[in-house]
């Protein structure tokens, strides 16, 4: 739908460096209508688009669960929209910008980067998403904990596309340990990664029960091959595509 469009037509929602005092991006990166990362643009002229689009969902798991892993076949199959809190975050620390310089530290000990930076990223991006692209989104690193949760519930409420599904990754954390550590991030080496692992069990975790209760989530076994997980993770799709 985007590919109809002008490049000029378009407007970023917040790209590394539109926040106050940080570094003016290069134009000439390439465009990705199916991720919502350093310059995914919208038009405003997409607004006749059908406000209800098809799949709204959530992946929830702890690092290295899998979630992201996922993203390309679930994008390739249904065409939706991914916003990635952390390649977001990688993405303005990258790029040097002021709130890349915040995040950081955060980031660097595998603790939570303060919310408000996480919430202006996607803020803008989740209302545009739905006109944007009429097939959906999912969101992959957000929420986070229960104040990420309750403001995408009041997001989403304000724009009228309510959550369809939450995926929840179950992979034992110490499968998870011997991913991370082979994986090689920055921030991958143990000591982080038992702090992330922390964190999820502190923090993210609570949300499997506030899903649950809202009747919305849906596990999946994440161990096994890519594709095994991958036909998991399909099937439950393919009952809201
Ligand atoms: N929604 C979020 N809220 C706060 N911090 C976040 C959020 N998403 C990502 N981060 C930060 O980015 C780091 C990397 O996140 P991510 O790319 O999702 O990797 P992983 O799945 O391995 O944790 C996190 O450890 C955290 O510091």
């Amino acid at each position: 739908m985007l590919d109809s469009h002008s490049r000029e037509s378009r407007v970023g929602i917040l790209p590394p460096g539109s926040l106050p005092g940080a570094d003016p991006v290069d134009e000439q990166d390439r465009f990705d209508p199916h991720r919502i990362s350093s310059r995914t643009p919208y038009c405003c002229s997409c607004q006749n688009y059908e406000s209800e689009v098809t799949m709204r969902i959530v992946l929830l798991g702890a690092p290295g669960s899998g979630k992201g892993t996922q993203t390309d076949a679930i994008i390739a199959r249904y065409g939706v929209t991914t916003v990635a809190t952390g390649d977001l975050l990688r993405a303005e620390v990258a790029a040097g910008t002021e709130l890349g310089l915040r995040a950081k530290p955060h980031m660097d000990a595998g603790n939570l980067v303060p919310f408000d930076i996480v919430l202006g990223m996607i803020e803008h991006g989740l209302q545009t998403l739905a006109k944007t692209n009429p097939k959906g989104f999912m969101m992959d690193g957000f929420p986070r904990d229960l104040a990420q949760a309750e403001a995408l519930d009041e997001i989403l409420d304000r724009i009228s596309q309510p959550l369809d599904l939450v995926l929840f990754f179950e992979v034992d954390y110490e499968e998870i340990v011997k991913r991370l550590l082979g994986r090689g991030r920055a921030d991958d080496n143990e000591a982080t990664i038992r702090n992330r692992l922390r964190v999820f069990e502190e923090k993210t975790a609570p949300l499997i029960e506030y899903y649950t209760r809202k009747g919305l989530l849906r596990n999946i076994k994440g161990t096994g091959t890519v594709e095994e997980i991958g036909q998991r993770v399909q099937a439950v799709l393919d009952e809201i595509a």
